[in-house]
């Protein structure tokens, strides 16, 4: 069982907070707040050497559009790292900013990790912040973070229901008296919908969109799929046409890629669903009095929580700022 107390008194006062995800990556600063907050992308030129084009933001519009040497690169797929070089570089470069004394001596880091993360999955993050060139790391569970910066009182003798929905993974966890007693984790998430929205348009339609474009439509089916009325609308897609061979703009009826939704959040519910299978009685009459919360970028989606209320009569509250509880909560360890 994790102890956030118990790990936190033999660190000593951190300096940096690191929240790396699939999608984003928040770097919060002992007395700054929030330094960093953009994509998980980096752009590499690869040649003799290997060099950091460009990183976040700037990364991200080079996405479907770069060629020759560069090359773009994600730190993480479903919420692990699998690239250690893009991960120490972004890491070096969320951080540059920071002007903290602490880079004399090299900071203390508090970064978030997946509860079920592998030992070898913790020391590849590890060896990832040391090379950017940061000191001593302590990893912290993402989950417990994300219901600290949801407000949540997570030391209370009571058990608590989060589920942190990111790009890359689903974990669902049941909290009571500062530790994780229950958890259960998916490798599923924002961009496993994003891609089954791309396949299901070259599959039924002929029809292909990029990484962005498939996240710009899941973005506004989210918001269609929020309103009833507003399934009958036809959504436009700027893509190329494999039949034609050319550029064109499709009109979908949005409640047929609104189905596509519906199946991902499906296989949500029942990871939630299993999870409170498994919970014991007394955690169980808390969560029936006080709900679920969701949090992560996937909760923003009023969809989810009226789907998981559906499925278990049991209330499911989206976070106030869903994306940067994460963050907020390693802050907060700060
Ligand atoms: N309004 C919205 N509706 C649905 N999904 C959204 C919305 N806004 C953002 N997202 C999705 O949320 C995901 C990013 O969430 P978040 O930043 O919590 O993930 P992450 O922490 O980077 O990922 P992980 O924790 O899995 O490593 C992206 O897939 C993004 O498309």
């Amino acid at each position: 069982m994790f102890s956030f107390r118990s790990r936190r008194r033999s660190f000593g006062a951190p300096d940096i907070a690191i929240d790396l995800g699939t999608a984003n990556i928040i770097v919060a600063e002992r007395g700054a707040g929030t330094i960093f907050n953009q994509p998980s992308i980096c752009c590499f030129e690869t040649g003799v050497s290997t060099n950091l084009v460009a990183a976040g933001s700037e990364a991200r519009a080079m996405i479907g559009r770069v060629s020759g040497p560069f090359r773009i690169a994600r730190p993480l797929r479903g919420g692990v790292l699998s690239d250690m070089a893009a991960a120490r570089e972004l890491i070096r470069f969320a951080t540059r900013r920071a002007g903290g004394a602490w880079r004399v001596r090299r900071a203390r880091a508090l970064v978030g990790v997946p509860n079920d993360a592998t030992q070898a999955e913790r020391r590849a993050l590890t060896t990832a912040v040391h090379d950017a060139g940061l000191g001593h790391v302590q990893l912290l569970p993402e989950p417990l973070m994300a219901a600290i910066g949801a407000g949540l009182d997570v030391d209370a003798p009571r058990g608590r229901m989060v589920i942190d929905c990111g790009a890359g993974t689903t974990e669902v966890v049941v909290i009571s008296l500062g530790a994780i007693c229950l958890s259960s984790t998916a490798r599923i998430g924002g961009d496993t919908l994003d891609e089954a929205l791309l396949e299901h348009l070259v599959r039924r339609h002929r029809f292909q969109i990029g990484r962005p474009g498939a996240e710009q439509l899941k973005l506004e089916l989210a918001r269609l799929g929020a309103a009833d009325e507003a399934r009958d609308r036809a959504v436009t897609i700027k893509g190329l046409s494999l039949a034609a061979g050319l550029p064109e703009t499709l009109s979908i009826a949005a409640d047929e890629l609104l189905h596509v939704c519906e199946k991902h959040l499906q296989a949500i519910v029942g990871i939630v669903i299993a999870a409170l299978e498994h919970t014991p009685p007394e955690l169980s009459r808390d969560i029936l009095d006080d709900g679920i919360l969701l949090t992560g970028g996937g909760a923003m989606t009023g969809l989810l929580s009226r789907r998981i209320t559906e499925a278990t009569g049991l209330e499911a509250r989206i976070a106030a700022a869903p994306l940067d509880c994460v963050a907020h909560g390693l802050a907060q360890a700060l």
